[in-house]
């Protein structure tokens, strides 16, 4: 969906961001040449494109796009809707009318959007979803409706802000260090729409006519309840019927001391103080706010942790602030951290898994279905890293993979294991299904050019010599990289998993060749955990002299005592060349009989682990 904002000035500026920040190809055209990134004569290449001129240049923009695209979909945005509806239907447009009820410098999530017209055009579905997943509100009601009802809530609003700088003008010049918290707010916001353009209030006024008789009689009445104590009482108990939600006033208020122009180191520390118990509070909400979130999660059963979710607002905040782009996305991450970490509270998650990274990868596929998806995990470029990471204590599980059906014995895993102090309690084996993505829906024979890890491509060959014999087919190091290089005309081979977390089309399910392509992973802790009881398979590597016979010796003991291994590998020893040790995968626990046989004809011996196969890995309780 290529998008077009016409019109890059303050609301155009934050569509313009919102689509980019989400990974949607967009485009900014205005009049002033400064600000736009295509010229008129490009304005035809474009799905949709959104209004973003002042509501008296709506006319003269929409004969213009008419001239040259007519076929795009026009999303509206403008405050009244009879002065730019009659002009969308004039010239035939499909178009998405809505409001957005905020200003070029707020944020979308938990603003208002109210839709007052849609054609029923895909990207219409898209656009909203878009807005409704980042938070804004979403409510719809006819044409008609609307103008009314922003008579209603804007003209009152603005009427009142405007009484109030009326009646104020000339009393206090620019004095208001007495100035309660109410009254300093309230100039503030009169200060803002006085400031802005004031042919959008007039318009909006001009709906307002008969709201605004309403308002001059309510304020006779209200002057006259005033003078008598027993009839306010009475107003004040009414009205608290209604007006009853005065929650956080406090937060809105104090908010507004950071809005001061202070002077001086007293006040600039106490300027600072006020900033840093607000951020306090703030950070508290922020926390309240994710406990509810990991209750929601619960229900929807989604994980803890997604990281586009985190990457986009990361990227979205940098873009809105001059601060050092690093600091900021580090404070940003540390919130995510702390907000993350309740929500594992809340969820009663004690331990934490590494896996290898990055999220979207097979490993985490894996890790998903193991231990549900609510989990912290830990996501390590390495095998190596994973078993570091535990041993010192940082996850409490790791899943690496052993075995894989096509590739045979992970041998990273086998020497790490070796060498670190952990143990493998469980294994789980999954099957690695791959699947054909791409950013849209797109016929095979119009994919230009497939993104795949190595290993993907090879396991794929089939499906792609059939299918996509056409394509070129571009190497990439991991999955995500893949999927970073898609753009309209190409497709990546990838998880399920890395579909959602992406928000990608799935074109073709399991295009993996007949060859079954299992994994098999060990789960390991560190050394010294309690054993479960129903441990059936042993793991263990051992060492023996260099002279005939003494692997036979070691055999015999399984032998003797009707022992099946399912594996058995040699690896160097890393002291010289020719030395070797054994690693064995036995059938069954051995009891500490056979170990201390073992023990006796070898030079050394190491079990790596009493383990059992799972299909779920318990992460909520001890
Ligand atoms: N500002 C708000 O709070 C707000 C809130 C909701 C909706 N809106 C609606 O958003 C629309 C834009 O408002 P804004 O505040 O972003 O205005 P703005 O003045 O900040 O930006 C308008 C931009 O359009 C450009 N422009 C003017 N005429 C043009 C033309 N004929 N062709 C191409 N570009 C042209 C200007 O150069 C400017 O960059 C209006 O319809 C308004 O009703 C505004
Ligand atoms: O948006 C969510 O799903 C949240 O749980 C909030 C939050 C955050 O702190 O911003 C935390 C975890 C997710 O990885 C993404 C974002």
């Amino acid at each position: 969906m290529r998008i077009l904002i016409y019109g890059m000035g303050g609301m155009g500026g934050i569509f313009h961001r919102f689509f980019e920040n989400r990974g949607y190809f967009v485009k900014g055209y205005d009049l002033n040449p400064d600000r736009s990134e295509v010229s008129y004569g490009e304005i035809d290449g474009f799905d949709v494109i959104f209004l973003c001129v002042p509501m008296d240049e709506i006319e003269n923009a929409l004969e213009d796009i008419a001239r040259k695209n007519r076929s795009a979909l026009i999303v509206d945005i403008s405050t009244l809707k009879n002065l730019a509806i009659p002009h969308l239907e004039r010239l035939g447009f499909d178009y998405l009318s809505i409001h957005p009820m905020f200003g070029p410098d707020s944020e979308i999530g938990l603003s208002n959007i109210i839709v007052v017209h849609e054609s029923g055009r895909e990207e219409e579905r898209v656009i909203l979803e878009e807005f409704r997943r980042a938070g804004a509100i979403i409510s719809h009601i006819s044409v008609e409706e609307h103008d009314r009802k922003m008579a209603e809530i804007q003209g009152t609003a603005h009427f009142l802000l405007f009484l109030f700088a009326l009646t104020l003008r000339g009393r206090f010049g620019k004095a208001y260090h007495y100035g309660s918290p109410i009254f300093l707010v309230m100039h503030k916001l009169a200060s803002r729409i006085i400031n802005q353009d004031w042919r959008l209030y007039y318009h909006i006024q001009k709906n307002a006519e008969e709201l605004r008789k309403e308002i001059l009689e309510n304020a006779r009445v209200l002057d006259e309840i005033m003078k008598d104590e027993r009839s306010f009482k009475g107003l004040v108990d009414e009205l608290r019927e209604e007006f009853d939600d005065y929650r956080d006033s406090t937060i809105v208020l104090d908010a507004y001391k950071t809005t001061v122009n202070a002077e001086g180191i007293d006040m600039l520390r106490g300027y600072i103080r006020a900033i840093d118990s607000l951020v306090l509070r703030l950070i508290e909400k922020r926390v309240e706010a994710g406990r509810k979130v990991a209750m929601e999660k619960l229900k929807l059963n989604e994980p803890v942790e997604i990281s586009h979710v985190e990457d986009v607002k990361l990227r979205e905040l940098v873009t809105k602030t001059e601060l050092n782009p690093v600091m900021v996305s580090e404070i940003f991450e540390r919130l995510m951290k702390l907000t993350k970490e309740e929500e594992y509270r809340i969820l009663g998650v004690r331990k934490k898994v590494a896996v290898l990274g990055p999220p979207g990868s097979f490993s985490e596929e894996t890790a998903l279905k193991l231990v549900g998806s609510r989990l912290p995990l830990i996501y390590q470029s390495k095998v190596e890293d994973i078993f570091l990471a535990v041993e010192s204590g940082k996850a409490d599980y790791g899943i690496v993979p052993i075995e894989n059906s096509l590739q045979g014995t992970v041998l990273q895993t086998l020497d790490a294991l070796l060498r670190h102090d952990v143990e493998v309690f469980a294994e789980y084996e999954s099957e690695i299904r791959h699947n054909l993505v791409a950013k849209k829906r797109l016929p095979l024979r119009d994919i230009e050019v497939v993104y795949s890890h190595p290993q993907a491509i090879a396991q794929c060959s089939e499906f792609i010599n059939n299918y996509l014999p056409h394509a070129e087919i571009r190497y990439t190091r991991t999955t995500s990289e893949a999927i970073e290089m898609l753009d309209d005309r190409s497709a990546a081979i990838a998880s399920e998993l890395a579909a959602k977390l992406y928000r990608l089309q799935v074109i073709k399910r399991d295009i993996q060749s007949l060859t079954s392509n299992r994994t098999r992973f060990y789960i390991i802790r560190r050394s010294g955990g309690s054993v479960n009881g129903d441990e059936s398979l042993t793991c263990l590597f051992f060492g023996v002299d260099d002279r005939p016979g003494a692997l036979y010796r070691v055999l015999e003991v399984f032998y003797k005592n009707g022992i099946n291994l399912r594996k058995l590998e040699s690896r160097p020893a890393g002291t010289r060349l020719g030395d070797y040790i054994f690693f064995a995968e036995a059938e069954e626990k051995l009891g500490e009989n056979i170990v201390e046989e073992i023990k006796k004809r070898t030079t050394f011996c190491k079990v790596a682990g009493f383990f059992r196969k799972v299909d779920r890995l318990d992460v909520f309780t001890g």
